[in-house]
């Protein structure tokens, strides 16, 4: 499942993260890219020893676990990684596929968090490579799109302005794709149904179902 989420981070977030990354110290996207994605890395990244990082981490961190949709599409049980980086001046990142650990987590979910406005900058759509065919992402400022880790993506050259995200990766309770979004899909109908009817006897049985499910398929 790819999936975009709107207000991931409120407006507000989004002009106080923004500012203290113009504040930041940038370096090179190579430092944190494995050894083959590095190839076609051209960007740039707050340095994890910057004073503000490890507060933006925790915002980041503390925004997608709130979120209600991307809680649900994720189950995070553990963060890797959270890199705020920067493409300007035609820079992209070229096809990959995410590290499978990074920083000792095993990469489940892949997401990034759009701290730009669309219109301030040209290109640097984050393009997912499906076997489908590709679909370009370029999301409202706040927005995250979350997608499997097993996933090969791109940034596209950014041609004008300057594109700000924060790229992040989750070790989900759920491992397996097919089965968050099976999770996904039934506590999206049993909530559907609970507005609509209230606490029916349908509802407790999909809510049954879905208890049983996770306990069958979460690692905890
Ligand atoms: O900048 C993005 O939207 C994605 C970055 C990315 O793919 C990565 O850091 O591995
Ligand atoms: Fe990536």
């Amino acid at each position: 499942m790819i999936l975009p989420v709107a207000n991931v981070l409120t407006q507000e977030e989004v002009a106080v993260m923004a500012g203290r990354l113009e504040a930041g110290r940038f370096q090179p996207g190579t430092a944190t890219a494995g050894w083959h994605a590095r190839l076609v890395k051209d960007n740039e990244q707050l340095r994890a020893d910057d004073p503000a990082h490890a507060d933006l981490r925790a915002q980041v961190e503390a925004a997608v676990c709130r979120h209600p949709v991307a809680a649900m599409a994720t189950r995070p049980k553990r963060f890797g990684p959270i890199l705020f980086s920067r493409t300007t001046g035609g820079g992209q990142y070229g096809s990959h596929v995410d590290d499978a650990l990074m920083g000792g987590v095993r990469t489940d979910v892949s997401f990034t968090l759009f701290l730009s406005d669309p219109d301030s900058y040209e290109g640097g759509e984050l393009v997912m490579e499906t076997t489908a065919g590709e679909a370009g992402f370029k999301l409202p400022a706040g927005a995250g799109l979350f997608y499997p880790s097993t996933t090969l993506h791109r940034v596209a050259p950014v041609t004008a302005g300057c594109r700000l995200v924060a790229a992040g990766w989750i070790r989900s309770f759920v491992r397996d794709p097919g089965e968050r979004e099976l999770l996904f899909d039934l506590d999206t109908a049993r909530q559907g149904i609970f507005r609509r009817d209230g606490k029916t006897a349908e509802f407790d049985l999909l809510s049954k179902c879905l208890s049983n499910l996770v306990r069958r398929w979460a690692e905890d």
